[in-house]
């Protein structure tokens, strides 16, 4: 049984080695992720999430994990900014509001999927021009869905959440730990 995380991302990695979990390969998935017209923001995370788990190549006992983080403004979908236009139009977008951070988590061993979507709440205070300049210029919302990241200087924009704050970040911990479990994996069993 290998293990094997389907996700490019670096906080993933990050996030799942605070579980002590370290993965035998990793193998970023390269699926279309434009949403589909009309498309809700939880569906689409979720089958976003479900695309990326069966797109990664495994052997029939490996474990595969993928994940897909959505920011969900009402009905609308802020994906991953194309430039640092859109960035600052998603910034103003969500200044002075709240909305919520989706985090659709699924594991895959041969046919056999599991799956999870962690819906938490985020609030950013009224951003001035200057803080939205000031943070466009760190570059630190390139590749993050909303154009921001909690675990970075926007976190100086997030005076409240509700939900989980690993969610947030791209991996929620708590129902990552449980699913990896429910599919076989030997979590914890070393420390035994
Ligand atoms: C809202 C938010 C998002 N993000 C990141 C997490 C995700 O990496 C990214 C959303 O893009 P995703 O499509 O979920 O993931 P990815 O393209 O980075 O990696 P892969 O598909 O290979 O797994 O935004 C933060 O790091 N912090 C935050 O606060």
């Amino acid at each position: 049984m290998a293990f094997i995380l389907g996700s490019g991302s670096p906080r993933r990695l990050d996030l799942l080695a605070q579980l002590g979990v370290q993965p035998d390969a990793i193998s970023a998935p390269d699926i279309d992720e434009d949403p589909e017209r009309g498309e809700l923001p939880l569906p689409y995370c979720a089958r976003i999430a479900r695309e990326k788990v069966h797109a990664v190549t495994a052997a029939p006992n490996d474990i595969v994990l993928c994940a897909d983080t959505t920011v969900a403004l009402g009905r609308r979908i802020l994906g991953k900014p194309e430039d640092a236009g859109q960035a600052a139009e998603f910034l103003h977008a969500l200044s002075g509001r709240r909305h919520r951070v989706i985090t659709s988590v699924a594991v895959r061993r041969g046919d056999r999927v599991l799956q999870r979507d962690v819906v938490s709440q985020v609030k950013v205070k009224r951003l001035s021009d200057v803080e939205i300049n000031a943070y466009l210029a760190t570059g630190d919302w390139q590749g993050k869905a909303g154009a921001y990241a909690i675990q970075g200087p926007a976190g100086a924009f997030i005076p409240w959440i509700s939900g989980s704050f690993t969610g947030i970040v791209g991996l929620p911990l708590s129902e990552t730990a449980g699913l990896l479990q429910g599919i076989g994996y030997p979590l914890y069993c070393e420390a035994l």
